[in-house]
């Protein structure tokens, strides 16, 4: 299943500075880790945010749940999802 997903990351201001490296860090790891097995199929920043507009292929929804709050930064993230189909037009057979 494809899912569109815009996530805002909010650090706050008087986070220690180490530990929002480390928390970069470790989303950095884990974000690579998962594209590489294909579930996190596109990423992209959004121009001038730090925020990031991503294509998730997982098998269910419960998936694209667990696999967000996996996410180092998910404490500090507003998330919006939508669900995608392929559409009757698309002439690319991996829309699914
Ligand atoms: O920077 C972000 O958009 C947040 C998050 C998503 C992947 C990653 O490495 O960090």
């Amino acid at each position: 299943m494809l899912f569109h997903v815009k996530m805002t990351v909010r650090l706050p201001a008087d986070m220690d500075p180490a530990r929002a490296s480390q928390l970069k860090a470790d989303e950095r790891e884990l974000a690579q880790r998962l594209q590489r097995e294909g579930k996190w199929r596109h990423l992209w920043r959004i121009a001038g945010h730090y925020a990031n507009y991503s294509l998730f292929d997982v098998e269910s929804v419960e998936a694209l749940h667990d696999t967000l709050m996996q996410l180092p930064l998910f404490p500090y993230m507003d998330i919006e999802i939508d669900g995608l189909c392929r559409h009757p037009s698309s002439i690319h057979s991996d829309d699914r």
